[in-house]
């Protein structure tokens, strides 16, 4: 959609001042580069590919740029492996909310796999309350700084690994204390979502949100079973549900009946561009999905997936897709207010963020 031509140029500082809402991030995909560098050092970590800051940062980005979820997934061993103390996570989680303050982000769900954090012995609450002391010292020294940022915690469950249900069963026991939600996530390919069909039963029988990571790096049958099988209320990147909808030479576009499902429904898709490209779910931003499904009015929402593995920000991922598809102010605030209305948060909390944060701040723009 074209801006008014009185609008605020897209540049990078402008973008950054826009308010966002950031609905799909790793804990383990956003350290700073430096982070990794010194918690390495202070825990003895030994398997770093390099100690020098400007090249592991560039490592981590070539690595993941792998054409495959699966190899694009053992980068992550580096950022587990110097996670696993709680002073390490304190430190991760406030630089994570001070990071994306800084970027404007405005209402962020960052994601983890407490399990992942356990493999030098400790306990699974310690890993979430560890988290939950770093986020709100992070919300704390955003504050400081003038940018007020509220942080909401999914808490993720490995494909791979059985223990779904006792991560659902922390979910909802720290419910009330910041953890907003649940997932899956790790290789999709051969672990389908119905392997935790008890999982997601106990989450629905006690009123819990959850998301599935679906339709990445599997089609349309992980996608099915993550919505009519599992319950998820949104779908993790979600993308390959353009393999249901079929364009005829004249332009005609027919949406196959889950796609219809999808969008109907209103069911949030939590895309992630550069991440894609990296997995090899999208040729390139330019040929993202997102431009065909944003067109087509699915709630399409931007996001991050892994800051450090993809060298991204809320910002950068917004100004690639205005570079790519000539998005202005009006289709960054239709996305944020989209991400908004599908936060794991109440319903009156969300109203008030789109409100008297959003609105606000894109009409200053506009
Ligand atoms: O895009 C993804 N798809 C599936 N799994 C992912 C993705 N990004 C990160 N992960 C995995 C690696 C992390 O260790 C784990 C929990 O954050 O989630
Ligand atoms: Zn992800």
């Amino acid at each position: 959609m074209p801006d008014n031509p009185a609008a605020a140029p897209l540049t990078m500082e402008n973008i950054r001042r826009a308010p966002k809402v950031l609905l799909h991030d790793h804990l383990d995909g956003g350290l700073r580069p430096e982070t990794v560098v010194e918690l390495a050092d202070a825990l003895g970590y030994r398997d770093l590919p390099t100690t020098d800051v400007a090249e592991l940062s560039r490592w981590f980005r070539d690595a993941a740029d792998s054409g495959s979820l699966e190899s694009y997934l053992e980068t992550f061993a580096h950022t587990c492996g110097v996670m696993q103390t709680e002073e390490a996570l304190v430190r991760v989680a406030a630089e994570c909310v001070e990071d994306l303050a800084a970027d404007g982000v405005v209402y962020a769900e960052v994601r983890y796999a407490p399990e992942l954090f356990a493999e030098r012995g400790l306990a699974l609450d310690a890993v979430v309350e560890a988290v939950q002391a770093g986020f709100a010292e992070g919300e704390r020294r955003a504050a400081q700084q003038g940018k007020v940022i509220r942080m909401g915690t999914l808490l993720c469950a490995m494909r791979q690994h059985a223990r779904a249900q006792e991560i659902a069963e922390i979910a909802v026991r720290y419910r009330d204390s910041g953890v907003a939600g649940f997932d899956i996530a790790g290789p999709e390919a051969g672990f389908p979502p119905t392997r935790n069909l008890d999982a997601f039963e106990y989450l629905r029988t006690n009123n819990a949100h959850f998301t599935i990571h679906a339709g990445e790096a599997f089609g349309l049958a992980s996608i099915w079973e993550a919505i009519q099988h599992c319950g998820a209320e949104r779908l993790g990147h979600g993308v390959r549900i353009v393999d249901d909808i079929k364009r005829d030479p004249d332009g005609t576009v027919h949406l196959g009946r889950l796609a219809s499902y999808v969008r109907d429904r209103r069911i949030p898709l939590e895309i992630c561009p550069s991440s894609n490209v990296q997995t090899g779910a999208a040729p390139s931003i330019a040929e993202h999905p997102i431009g065909l499904l944003a067109g087509l009015r699915f709630r399409v929402t931007v996001n991050t997936d892994n800051r450090l593995m993809s060298g991204c920000t809320m910002s950068s991922e917004f100004a690639a897709l205005a570079e790519a598809f000539g998005y202005g102010w009006a289709d960054f605030q239709w996305f944020t207010i989209n991400a908004m209305k599908s936060a794991f948060l109440d319903f009156d909390q969300r109203l008030e963020v789109i409100n008297n944060v959003i609105k606000p701040g894109y009409a200053a723009l506009i």
